[in-house]
């Protein structure tokens, strides 16, 4: 369907109501719709992604998520053309300050890029998959590249507040309970029902990230490490700090994990780093440092240039190894 508009969202209701979807070899009767399903369909996330093609010439490769407080990453973006997520037919909505709310089309460095200023938690009430939704709409629109960014505690005691974790590698631990982005009947048009997630995090882009930051001389404030998901919305138990950083943790938080698994599987190139903007306190006499996610959203404000920079650099490698694909408007 093309041409939907926001009011159209019913239509997109009643269609897949009606829809049997092949997948894997095996006919899965929608008897719910999709989304009463709390799974959205390719074909649901196809209109979602003609929705935002129809409106705006620009064809994005990158696709950025703004994390908590990091909003401003997606302000340098030029040439916009700004969607409320209320507008987008079947997008839900973000519920959590410092997450505005608004997908933002343009370009950073030449590249057109679609940003997402606001994303979806599991802790607000929405399954892992929905959550996880607009990496899918993003690999329709023609995205190759996912940035993903967020807000997290610092575990590893070489980090300081306000210093940078580029992703080497996660745990998914909402994966050990048995909880996947990915659960349910596999839609090959996406990805396998199997998929690898042994380089989830691209090394190259790595290497970029930390050339990039000795450049902009905040190599002292960049690390590599690892990141963990936790479902919140409560911060963590000391006792539960110290088994992760015994798990090898060093950067705990609440997004992120579930929308690489997504990226992954339907084969984009991933990108992450966590802005840390709270030391986890892994001692029960530390008072002083009980995470807040007012300090959170202030930490990220005060570092959200700084990120943007780091981000847009590295994009502009990514421009520079394929010139092909930067535009100039
Ligand atoms: O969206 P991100 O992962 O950046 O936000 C983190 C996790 C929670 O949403 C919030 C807690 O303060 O910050
Ligand atoms: N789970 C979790 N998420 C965060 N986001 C920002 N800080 C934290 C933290 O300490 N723990």
């Amino acid at each position: 369907m093309t041409g939907s508009s926001a009011s159209d969202s019913s239509c997109l209701i009643a269609k897949s109501k009606t829809n049997g979807t092949e997948m894997n070899g095996n006919t899965t009767r929608n008897t719910y719709t999709a989304i009463e399903n709390n799974t959205y369909s390719y074909e649901v996330i196809k209109d979602i992604a003609d929705y935002l093609l129809d409106r705006t010439t620009i064809r994005p490769l990158i696709g950025i998520i703004c994390g908590s407080g990091l909003n401003s990453i997606a302000d340098m973006i030029t040439d916009t053309k700004v969607f409320e997520y209320e507008d987008i037919p079947n997008f839900p909505v973000s519920t959590v300050e410092g997450h505005v709310g608004r997908m933002i089309f343009g370009y950073l460095e030449n590249m057109p890029v679609m940003a997402m200023q606001g994303r979806f938690h599991y802790y607000e009430g929405y399954p892992l998959a929905k959550c996880s939704m607009p990496v899918r709409v993003m690999k329709l629109v023609g995205v190759r590249y996912l940035m993903a960014t967020n807000a997290a505690g610092g575990l590893n005691s070489k980090f300081k507040v306000g210093d940078i974790m580029l992703v080497r590698d996660h745990i998914n631990i909402m994966g050990f309970a048995g909880n996947s982005p990915l659960q349910g009947p596999n839609d090959p048009r996406f990805g396998p029902r199997f998929p690898p997630m042994t380089n989830a995090y691209n090394a190259h882009l790595i290497k970029i990230a930390k050339q990039v930051a000795k450049d902009m001389g905040i190599e002292n404030e960049i690390h590599e490490g690892v990141y963990t998901c936790l479902g919140g919305p409560n911060y963590e138990t000391v006792a539960e700090l110290r088994m992760l950083r015994t798990m090898g943790v060093d950067a705990v938080g609440m997004s992120t994990v579930h929308e690489v698994i997504t990226a992954r599987h339907c084969d984009l190139t991933v990108f992450a780093f966590s802005l840390i903007t709270n030391k986890c306190a892994t001692g029960y006499d530390s008072s002083e440092d009980e995470a807040n996610h007012e300090e959170v959203v202030t930490v990220g404000r005060s570092r959200q240039a700084v990120c943007g920079e780091l981000l847009c650099r590295v994009i502009r490698e990514i421009a520079k190894e394929c010139p092909n694909k930067a535009q100039v408007k």
